[in-house]
């Protein structure tokens, strides 16, 4: 076990309290998501992990060490990406990933070879060597991860590292995450990417309000959270919701003019057939189905829990 967070609380001075009762592990070689809405506590945790904050109450350990009593220990086993963009100045991406590697032990010739192989991982290579003040957001955002990858600690932060990156990088990005793991690392990865990260987590918490309110690997949410499938069926303009049709397993998730049906494997037949004769007649501009994501599970989490921390310490209060 390289990470235990147990029962840590963090109230910040003004009485907002951040994380309230988070107990969290995680193994070497795992990707371990931090999901949640904004202002859930996410950062909150993991600067803490890092050393960069002290919780209230609770104690974190990496290995036999404990970041909270001793920083320093943390700055050296835990590499980290922020989730405030890195103010890099007067270098190029090439000059500030090198000198980290070297920072951290790596040797001259070991350094170029890590910092090339990133960037050409990450396909960044065409603005190696351009000053930092003339990057876009999406390549400086991806040369703050190789600063915390290129010669990494056993613990690896990542607050929303995808954030201004583009599509195709990010495929690049999260391969590039899901190898840190299996090279041995403890990858804790603050994301809003549900959808593009699930296939690369080995477990992860949802967060809402500074409470952990869903833990395991995504199959084990995956059980938790009923019918197997969904069907998205995007209403054309001016058509009414149609009554539930029989194979919903409840009434569907409406976002505007598109509704999202819940059903069992057993109905995606006549689901398909349903959603097909609908568009046939006009009433649905297209449809699909799939397996239930971890998007659809956080969203049906979301719906359960309230809306603001007030009608939590509503919830809460005696
Ligand atoms: N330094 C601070 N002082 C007071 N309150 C803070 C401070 N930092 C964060 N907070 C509050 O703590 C709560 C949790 O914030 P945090 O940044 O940890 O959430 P998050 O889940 O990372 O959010 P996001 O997804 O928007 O980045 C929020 O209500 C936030 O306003």
């Amino acid at each position: 076990m390289v990470l235990r967070v147990d029962h840590v609380c963090k109230e910040y001075r003004g009485g907002v309290r951040a994380n309230d009762d988070i107990s969290i592990r995680v193994n070497a070689g795992q990707v371990y998501g931090l999901l949640g809405h904004n202002g859930a506590g996410k950062t909150t945790l993991v600067n803490q992990v890092a050393g960069l904050i002290r919780p209230t109450s609770g104690t974190i350990r990496i290995g036999d060490g404990d970041p909270v009593a001793d920083p320093g220990f943390a700055h050296r086993v835990c590499s980290v990406q922020p989730q405030a963009q890195v103010p890099l100045m007067g270098v190029t991406p090439r000059q500030a990933i090198t000198l980290v590697a070297r920072i951290r032990g790596a040797g001259r010739a070991e350094a170029a070879t890590a910092t090339q192989r990133l960037l050409e991982a990450l396909d960044i290579t065409e603005w190696a060597d351009t000053p930092a003040e003339r990057l876009s957001g999406g390549v400086r955002r991806l040369a703050a991860y190789c600063l915390a990858a290129v010669r990494p600690g056993q613990v690896i932060v990542l607050d929303e590292p995808s954030n201004d990156v583009d599509p195709v990088r990010r495929r690049l990005l999260w391969q590039q995450v899901r190898s840190l793991a299996d090279d041995g690392a403890a990858v804790l990865l603050v994301t809003h990417n549900l959808t593009e990260v699930e296939r690369i987590l080995d477990r992860l918490s949802v967060l809402a309000h500074g409470r952990v309110v869903a833990e395991g690997t995504v199959a084990d949410l995956r059980a938790g959270a009923g019918p197997a499938l969904r069907l998205d069926v995007s209403l054309s303009a001016g058509t009414e919701e149609p009554a539930v049709p029989a194979f919903a397993a409840q009434p569907p998730r409406r976002d505007r003019q598109r509704l999202v049906y819940a059903l069992d494997t057993a109905e995606a037949v006549a689901a398909t057939e349903w959603a097909a004769r609908m568009q046939a007649a006009g009433a649905v501009e297209d449809f699909s189905l799939y397996p239930m994501r971890v998007e659809d599970i956080y969203l049906a989490l979301e719906e359960h829990q309230p809306a603001t921390d007030e009608e939590v310490n509503d919830v809460v209060a005696p």
